[in-house]
């Protein structure tokens, strides 16, 4: 069946050229809007399979103002615009469009973008379903174990996190006995770490003494309906005394509550609170809506008769701890801190790890790519497969492909053996293409068919291998500039952006900077043999004071010489001051001596000449070769590449060796 494409674009001539293409191509044009106003008519009569989506209308809405309603519909669309400036696209990121097409658009890119948003929007719909499917059993299981009210609401945090975000879940029985208070919560402590919160802890907390606390119960109202709240916005109606009062003293901004009926005219209320404001949306509400048989049937049989008592919810729960540190954890136990921007990230790790589905890992260098790369292997079907790292930026042009894929004997000089590549070797488990910005041009072709396919071709060979690996990528850098720079093609980016995943650089989780300082420390004494006395209070108070460039590798290191440099008798001291430079990008760290500045000078000419010789395939002489271009004399070149260990055998194009 042909796909029916609704086109939005106020300048006709535009529209017209993007018509013509499309029903060349086969696509049905299921009507031309020219405003928003248009546009909402057309998608409400013929329900459109697809929108491409000019940005700026005519009238007061926009496209971005269409494609909310798109995506509320779950309909896939793609932004055109004349213009593709950095508030732009930070603008229509927060849509989650399929594509971005910069006007004028080509009619090949048109085709790849259509085709690939096509994929995306299956292939997403397609694994929320299989999730939900996934969410709706284990919370069915929750309910056949026999669980109290304590015990079933951990165990309900725990499937429920990758879904909706918490700082803070609780759960409590409606209408309440003032004198009796069943609400228990859990705090989210750490990526699989809760805090029990009962009465008991609510009093110490909150300074409230349990007639307090039964004055406020008496007097607040309970939500008869599922609904989302800010805090400080009075758009809410309802009485909410109780919940005001958990916000204020466990610092939460915004809830979210969903009550579902338990008969005999009780309900149990479910609440999810962040510290963020506006972390719910109607999304929620709809997929707790999805659960609701299920989320009642746990309520049934969850044993809330005895939840009145409250001595019997103080009860320590032996087995909780030790559920904690479940097998899931194991895979996150090198990675240390609970920030929330952090445990969201992982969250979003647990959620996608067991599919199939291409990962791209976004973040400055030094956050815990691999470790987060490692992790979702780990924490997958693959996990007793292997784990293949293949770094793009540390492979010669030349030879990246051969890497990847593998060659034949005698496929170039120096192929002595027919040898495997990364690719083969990570058959039946996962791939980590590290610095995949890095990709030469004609090697993300190349990458991008294998990804298609999934098959590869060995360098001098023509026989096609079947391989089954998980890709994930990663990078520090920015790949929608490299592609606005045409460094990086848009249809790879498509292809490897399925599931994107963002770690924090270190300067946003400060609270994490203890736990990492003293989790280097003990590994670091320990490998060094030294006893651990601790780490200095002003130390301390400079590592939270400082900005971090080099993220966690940079704090690793730091730590590292504190203690190579520490007698074995105080406290661990900083052996050397910092910059205070403003952040740098990622990767810069602070120099302090003069062999550092010696280190980065020769680097950055290793970087210089490097890219001439990669232009010129390693030709340095005559007329277009790397001394011309750097203008220096051929034998001052060859001297410097000899200085670097820089060889010029690595830029000559493999097929040349042929
Ligand atoms: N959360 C964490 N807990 C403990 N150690 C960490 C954590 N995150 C990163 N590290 C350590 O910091 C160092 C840098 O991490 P890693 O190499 O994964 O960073 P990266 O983001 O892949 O960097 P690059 O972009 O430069 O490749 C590693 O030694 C890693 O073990």
């Amino acid at each position: 069946m042909t796909k029916k494409i609704l086109i939005v674009e106020d300048e006709f001539i535009v529209a017209n050229n993007l018509q013509m293409i499309l029903e060349e191509a086969g696509y049905t044009i299921n009507g031309i809007a020219a405003s928003a106003r248009e546009a909402q008519e057309h998608i409400q009569q013929c329900k459109p399979d697809l929108v491409l989506l000019d940005i700026r209308l005519k009238g007061k809405l926009s496209g971005i103002d269409i494609a909310r309603k798109l995506r509320a519909g779950h309909i896939p669309f793609i932004y055109l615009s004349a213009y593709a400036n950095q508030d732009i696209l930070e603008e229509a990121k927060t849509t989650e469009p399929y594509g971005f097409l910069v006007k004028p658009v080509r009619e090949k890119d048109l085709l790849v973008a259509l085709e690939i948003a096509w994929y995306l929007h299956q292939h997403s719909l397609e694994s929320k379903l299989r999730r939900e499917e996934q969410l709706q059993k284990s919370i069915t299981d929750i309910g056949n174990e026999a669980l109290d009210a304590r015990q079933s609401l951990l165990k309900l945090a725990e499937v429920m996190r990758c879904y909706i975000p918490f700082d803070f879940i609780a759960c409590g029985i409606r209408p309440l006995d003032a004198k009796k208070f069943t609400d228990t919560g859990y705090l989210r402590t750490g990526f699989d770490e809760y805090q029990f919160i009962g009465e008991k802890e609510l009093e110490t907390i909150s300074g409230l003494n349990q007639s307090a606390f039964s004055g406020i119960i008496e007097r607040s109202d309970s939500d008869n309906n599922a609904g989302i709240y800010n805090h400080g916005i009075t758009e809410n109606t309802t009485n909410n005394l109780l919940q005001r009062k958990l916000m204020d003293c466990l610092r939460m901004e915004s809830y979210l509550v969903f009550p579902v009926a338990i008969g005999y005219g009780l309900s149990v209320h479910y609440f999810f609170y962040s510290r963020h404001a506006n972390s719910y949306s109607k999304d929620h509400i709809a997929l707790l809506n999805r659960l609701k048989i299920c989320l009642e049937e746990l309520a049934n049989k969850t044993i809330y008769a005895e939840t009145s008592s409250i001595e019997h919810l103080r009860q320590p729960l032996p087995a909780e701890k030790k559920q904690d540190k479940a097998a899931g954890n194991q895979a996150f136990k090198g990675i240390i801190g609970n920030h929330h921007l952090l445990l969201s990230a992982l969250d979003l790790v647990a959620q996608v790890a067991p599919y199939n589905t291409s990962v791209l890992i976004l973040g400055e260098s030094g956050t815990g790519k691999e470790g987060v790369a490692q992790a979702i292997h780990m924490l997958s079907p693959r996990k007793n497969g292997p784990f293949i790292k293949v770094n793009c930026a540390a492979i010669p042009a030349t030879l990246i492909e051969s890497e990847l894929f593998g060659h034949e004997k005698g496929a170039f000089t120096g192929a002595a053996e027919k040898r495997k590549g990364k690719f083969e070797l990570a058959d039946g488990g996962t791939i980590f293409l590290d610095e995949i910005g890095e990709l030469p041009p004609g090697m993300q072709v190349k990458l991008l068919r294998v990804l298609q396919e999934r098959e590869i071709e060995y360098v001098g060979g023509s026989k096609t291998v079947k391989v089954n690996v998980r890709v994930v990528a990663a990078t520090n850098r920015n790949l929608e500039k490299e592609i606005a720079a045409q460094n990086f093609r848009l249809d790879l980016y498509y292809r490897l952006n399925v599931f994107p995943l963002t770690l924090p650089p270190l300067r946003e989780r400060e609270t994490d900077i203890e736990a990492l300082a003293l989790f280097f420390a003990h590994r670091f004494c320990e490998a060094l043999n030294k006893p651990f006395n601790g780490i200095a209070d002003p130390m301390m108070k400079k590592l939270y004071g400082y900005h971090w460039p080099g993220n966690i590798r940079e704090l690793e290191n730091i730590i590292e010489q504190s203690v190579v440099l520490n007698d074995g008798r105080s406290q661990l001291q900083l052996m050397r001051s910092f910059s205070t430079v403003t952040p740098e990008p990622a990767g810069k760290t602070a120099v302090n001596t003069f062999e550092e500045v010696k280190h980065i000078q020769q680097q950055t000419e290793r970087e210089y000449i490097t890219a001439f010789l990669k232009k010129t395939k390693g030709r340095i002489r005559g007329a277009g070769g790397a001394a011309e271009l750097l203008n220096i004399k051929p034998s001052t070149l060859e001297s410097k590449m000899t200085k670097l260990n820089i060889k010029r055998q690595d830029f000559i194009d493999s097929s040349e060796n042929l």
